[in-house]
């Protein structure tokens, strides 16, 4: 079967292809641009020399034509150069918007979800400087040569000058380089570094503010806004100083072509003509030169940015299949499952077998830390085992391209969230909502007077400021969430932890009605009363199998306490029960 999306390296290597394509056309583009530039001085050249000398209208007539038919050219190959820039900026967000999405998502699942809104943010960046002016300047640059030539032709010391001029901008580059590029990049790192904490821990703010942590927050984030305003002050003050001497440089640069040209003029080596050519042609051969070294700061932000959308594009590990997997109705094999999360030093779940038939439900138990949610997370194949495999019918839950495996499987995680929409389109799962589908997920979980009450039932939209659920009400439509549709894998971490005795009712009756439909039901629960409805348990001891089999086979391991009590002279090894 056909598997992943395009890895990073052929996508990334096909975008810079096509860029290489892209930046080849504009240069020509450029080229073009570059030899029309020369309408203006070569038109005045002319008018002095030939017309004012001639008294001829016919003269200035034909090259005034000349001269606008020369600037409407010159305004379409602009135009089209610019429809370029905005073309490949648009192809880039249109390549990478998904693919890096994606990355960021799968990303945040080991690194925190700072990674997917910066994603964006790179993308934004990259997109907006592809689309300036900034993109065009290397390009103006390059044709330089063709300025420089027409100078030389006028006169060498025009030449020259042009050349020393040239130089001496390339040299306050490359200063302007050395002094900057380290500060601003630094800046930027700290700056995104920090905005990602922010927004990660004001997901938190209610905590922040109930105890009262603003305070020592703020402390911490004003050290590092410090630190990076520091780092951007001395960039952008060190750019600008650069900056200065450079438009003081030029203004010089322009004297000296006036005041060489007065002197070539007195020893009638040059007409008068030239020296007003010979001053607009330097401005246009240094005018890329000065506007890299202004707009430096734009280069290395989007060289940053293209860095961290790369590094994260490659980083992805995740690899799916593309192709959809049928609906299926078999055993879950969890098989020799190892798991140690990325950069962690603890192996979490360590050689993890058991089967379970449709129509099972199983009751995972066992203490706090012991490896229950990474083993169902493990299970839906939202984390990437080390070794061995969860395997639904025979197919890698892991592999399974995500858009039909979500048909296959319900998951309602350790903390609820829902997403901004209305309770209808959660319970949809953001799809098109199918009334008949969301009806019957919210009866079988028990959900439907509890929607009923609220103030616009279905369509009460849970990002409502004015309206807020309870913990027990979004654990309820979380549920309703998880059956919609009646997957054949259900997975439910934590279930009735915010529920009252009605809502607990209401699981167990969700549970049944899914067991009777023939779904695989996972359980995780730290209080007993759920568990008298399991058919089998299993205890996760230090992410080890303890004891797994039927309820009845293993004794005295729920108490009315919900403390998990096993015992020792009885284990009952998985491979056993499950044979
Ligand atoms: N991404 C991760 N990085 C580092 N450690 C992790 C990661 N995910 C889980 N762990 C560690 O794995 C162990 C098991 O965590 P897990 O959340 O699976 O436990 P649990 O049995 O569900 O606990 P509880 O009953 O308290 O919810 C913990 O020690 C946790 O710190």
């Amino acid at each position: 079967m056909k598997v992943a999306t395009q890895p990073a390296d052929v996508l990334i290597r096909g975008l810079q292809r096509g860029f290489a394509g892209g930046l080849a056309y504009a240069a020509f583009l450029s080229f073009c641009v570059n030899i029309l530039l020369l309408t203006v001085p070569m038109f005045m050249l002319q008018v002095q020399d030939r017309v004012i000398v001639s008294r001829s209208y016919d003269t200035l007539t034909m090259l005034l034509v000349i001269a606008v038919g020369a600037l409407a050219l010159y305004g379409t190959i602009e135009f089209i150069r610019s429809l370029t820039f905005q073309a490949m900026a648009s192809i880039l967000a249109r390549r990478l918007n998904l693919p890096a999405l994606q990355a960021a998502v799968s990303t945040s699942l080991e690194k925190g979800s700072g990674q997917a809104t910066q994603a964006i943010r790179d993308l934004n960046e990259l997109r907006y400087f592809i689309a300036s002016s900034a993109i065009a300047t290397p390009l103006e640059a390059m044709w330089s040569p063709i300025f420089l030539a027409v100078l030389f032709a006028f006169h060498w010391i025009y030449g020259l000058v042009g050349l020393a001029s040239l130089l001496i901008l390339l040299l306050l580059g490359v200063v302007s380089d050395m002094l900057t590029r380290r500060a601003l990049k630094e800046a930027n790192e700290e700056g995104v570094a920090s905005i990602n904490e922010i927004s990660a821990t004001l997901r938190h703010a209610e905590t922040i503010e109930a105890m009262g942590m603003l305070p020592a927050l703020s402390s911490r984030w004003r050290a590092k806004q410090i630190a990076m305003l520091e780092h951007l002050d001395l960039g952008t003050r060190r750019g600008k100083f650069i900056a200065a001497i450079t438009r003081a440089s030029r203004m010089t640069m322009q004297l000296s072509i006036y005041a060489t040209g007065a002197v070539l003029i007195i020893r009638h080596e040059v007409s008068a003509g030239t020296l007003m050519a010979a001053s607009i042609l330097l401005g246009r051969l240094l005018a890329p030169f000065d506007s890299m070294i202004t707009d430096w700061r734009q280069w290395v932000l989007a060289a940053a940015a293209w860095k961290r959308v790369r590094e994260l594009l490659q980083s992805q590990s995740s690899q799916r299949q593309s192709v959809p997997t049928p609906a299926t109705q078999g055993d879950l094999v969890i098989d020799r499952l190892v798991y140690a999360p990325k950069g962690g030093e603890q192996t979490v779940i360590k050689g993890v077998s058991f089967t379970l038939e449709p129509g099972e439900v199983l009751g995972l138990v066992g203490p706090s830390g012991a490896g229950k949610s990474t083993l169902a997370r493990l299970i839906v194949g939202v984390l990437k085992p080390n070794v061995g495999g969860v395997y639904l019918d025979g197919h890698n839950t892991y592999l399974w391209e995500r858009g039909s495996f979500g048909d296959m499987v319900g998951y309602l995680p350790q903390s609820v969230s829902l997403l901004d929409g209305t309770i209808a389109e959660n319970i949809a799962r953001m799809r098109k909502p199918d009334p008949h589908a969301i009806l019957e997920a919210a009866r079988i979980a028990g959900v439907h007077e509890l929607i009923g009450r609220l103030p616009l039932g279905y369509d009460t939209n849970v990002a409502d400021s004015d309206f807020k659920l309870s913990g027990g009400q979004r654990q309820r439509i979380g549920l309703a969430r998880a059956l919609y549709g009646m997957p054949r894998l259900v997975v439910l971490d934590e279930p009735n932890a915010n529920l009252d005795t009605e809502g607990e009712q209401s699981l167990i009756r969700a549970i049944n009605a899914a067991r009777e439909s023939g779904a695989i039901v996972i359980l995780i629960a730290h209080r007993p009363s759920v568990m008298q409805i399991v058919d089998k348990i299993l205890v996760l001891r230090e992410g080890r199998v303890a004891q797994f089999g039927p309820r009845s086979a293993i004794s005295g391991m729920i108490t009315p306490a919900g403390v998990v009590e096993l015992e020792p002279s009885k284990p009952v090894p998985a491979r056993e029960v499950s044979a």
